[in-house]
């Protein structure tokens, strides 16, 4: 089973995030490879080659990446077969109000329907507070914004929230999901016969069973 991981950041934590996810996989003895959309928006990616994707954005003013929206709107079809996960980075979800917690969920739902994608696995993880990497005014933002949040404000340090533990636990139970969408042999091997089933894993099975069932 190899894994593409697909993100974007800004600061780094979402990287940082993404390297300890591939590493959590080749614990399971599962090969992945990470694309940086953020540094290399134009290269064409073999999505087909993939059996499965995880992907993932910070959020920044209120809004998940656009370049990594059009690459999902342009996979849209084999995203839908594939076995898929998304995970989002962002510091209101650490927040104490429910509100701020709503808000990151509603950001969420407004992006993956924008994108008419439906993974199977979706995830919120807790980013960082990195002032080092901030410009002038962005740092002062940042402060501002974390003075009212009640987070840490000396910009002096930087500060990691993501819970590793919750990481880990992520890329188990993603691994379990896709272990659940892998072809019998035998309808796997028909795939030269009929147009449908091509994947050797695939969620098509899953969602006609939850279809039956509701
Ligand atoms: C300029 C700026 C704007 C941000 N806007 C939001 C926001 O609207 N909502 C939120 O929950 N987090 C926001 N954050 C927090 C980031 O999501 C968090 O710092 C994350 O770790 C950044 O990921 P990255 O390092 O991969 O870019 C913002 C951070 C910065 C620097």
């Amino acid at each position: 089973m190899r894994t593409l991981i697909l993100f974007a950041t800004d600061e780094g934590q979402t990287e940082k995030i993404a390297v300890r996810i591939s590493e959590r996989l080749a614990e399971q003895g599962f090969a992945s490879d990470r694309h940086n959309i953020a540094v290399d928006p134009e290269t064409p990616i073999a999505l087909d080659a993939y059996d499965a994707v995880i992907v993932g954005s910070p959020i920044h003013y209120s809004h998940y990446d656009a370049r990594l929206a059009d690459y999902l709107k342009q996979f849209r079809d084999v995203l839908h077969e594939m076995p898929s996960a998304f995970f989002s980075v962002s510091l209101g979800i650490l927040s104490d109000a429910e509100t701020e917690r709503e808000e990151v969920r509603k950001i969420t739902d407004a992006y993956l329907s924008e994108t008419d994608w439906n993974p199977l696995l979706k995830i919120h993880f807790a980013g960082a507070l990195s002032y080092s990497r901030y410009n002038w005014l962005k740092r002062k933002l940042m402060q501002i914004i974390a003075r009212k949040a009640g987070s840490p404000t000396d910009t002096r340090f930087d500060y990691e929230f993501t819970n590793w533990v919750q990481v880990d636990q992520f890329v188990d139970q993603f691994v379990e999901f896709v272990n659940r969408c892998k072809q019998s042999d035998e309808l796997y091997q028909q795939r030269t016969i009929y147009s449908t089933p091509t994947r050797r894993y695939s969620v098509a099975h899953l969602r006609a069973q939850a279809e039956e069932s509701a």
